[in-house]
C-alpha cells in the first residue's frame, strides 16, 4: 500500500446488501471506488452488531485493492492478528475502546498492517496528539458510530487541527459518517483525503445495476476535489 494524499473514496459495505458482500465489494471497485470499507461491529462498544473476522475473511479475494477495517469493538488487542489474517490492509481502532491504544497501535502495525485511530465526535484531536509517529491513519467520525445514514456532524475545526499535527509525515485523515457531495467538500478543504461514503454510493443500486454507485461515487469526488480547483 503507497501513500499519496489524493482524494479516495472508500465506499462502507454496512450500505450494502448483507447477501452479497463479495459481489458489493467487486461492484464498487468496478465503479470506482478507491478503497472498500467494513465496519466490525460488537453490540458493546457501539449499539449495532455486524460481523466478524470470518466474513472479512471471505469478502477478501473480492477485493482487488485496499480492504479498511473499521473495528468498533471493545477490546480490541485479542482479535487483531485474526483481523491481519483475515486480510485487512488497514486495521483502526478506537481511542475510546480500551486503555492502551498505544499497545493496541503497536500491535496492529507487528500485525503487518497499516494502523488506524478513530475518534468519536465528542472526544478531541489532542488525545491522539503524542500517537502521531504510530499511525498511518487518524479517523475522524461525523457521527456517533454505530449505524449508517446519520446526519453529518461538523468536525472541521478538529481535521484542521489534526492535519497540522500530522505534518509533513505519510499520515492519512479519514472522514466516517454522512460524508455526500454536499459534505465532502467541507472536509476535503479541512484536510481530509480518505472518504467513507456508505448510503451516498450505495443508493439507487445494486449488483444488478451498479451503475448509480459510479454516479454516486463521481459526485463525492468530484465535489471533494472541486475545492483545490
Ligand atoms: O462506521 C460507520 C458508522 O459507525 C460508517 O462507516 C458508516 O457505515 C457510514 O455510513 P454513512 O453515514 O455514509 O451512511
Ligand atoms: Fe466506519
Amino acid at each position: 500500500m503507497t501513500f499519496d494524499r489524493a482524494i479516495k473514496i472508500a465506499p462502507s459495505i454496512l450500505a450494502a446488501d448483507f447477501a452479497n458482500f463479495g459481489a458489493e465489494c467487486a461492484a464498487a471497485e468496478a465503479q470506482g471506488a478507491d478503497w472498500i470499507h467494513v465496519d466490525v461491529m460488537d453490540g458493546h462498544f457501539v449499539p449495532n452488531i455486524t460481523f466478524g473476522p470470518a466474513t472479512c475473511a471471505a469478502i477478501r479475494p473480492h477485493i482487488k485493492g485496499v480492504m479498511d477495517v473499521h473495528l468498533m469493538i471493545s477490546p480490541v488487542d485479542a482479535y487483531i492478528d485474526t483481523f491481519a489474517q483475515a486480510g485487512a490492509d488497514v486495521l483502526t481502532a478506537h481511542i475510546e475502546a480500551g486503555p492502551h491504544i498505544h499497545r493496541t497501535l503497536q500491535a496492529i502495525r507487528a500485525a503487518g498492517c497499516k494502523a488506524g485511530v478513530a475518534l468519536n465526535p465528542g472526544t478531541p484531536a489532542s488525545a491522539v496528539e503524542d500517537l502521531m509517529d504510530m499511525v498511518d491513519l487518524v479517523c475522524v467520525m461525523t457521527v456517533n458510530p454505530g449505524f449508517g445514514g446519520q446526519k453529518f456532524i461538523d468536525m472541521t475545526t478538529k481535521i484542521k487541527a489534526l492535519r497540522s499535527m500530522i505534518g509533513d509525515r505519510p499520515v492519512h485523515i479519514e472522514i466516517d459518517g454522512g460524508v455526500d457531495p454536499k459534505t465532502a467538500p467541507l472536509v476535503a478543504q479541512a484536510g481530509a483525503d480518505v472518504l467513507v461514503a456508505g448510503s451516498a454510493v450505495f443508493k439507487g443500486g445494486s449488483v444488478q445495476n451498479p451503475a448509480p454507485y459510479g454516479e454516486n461515487i463521481r459526485a463525492i469526488r468530484a465535489a471533494a476535489e472541486g475545492v483545490w480547483a
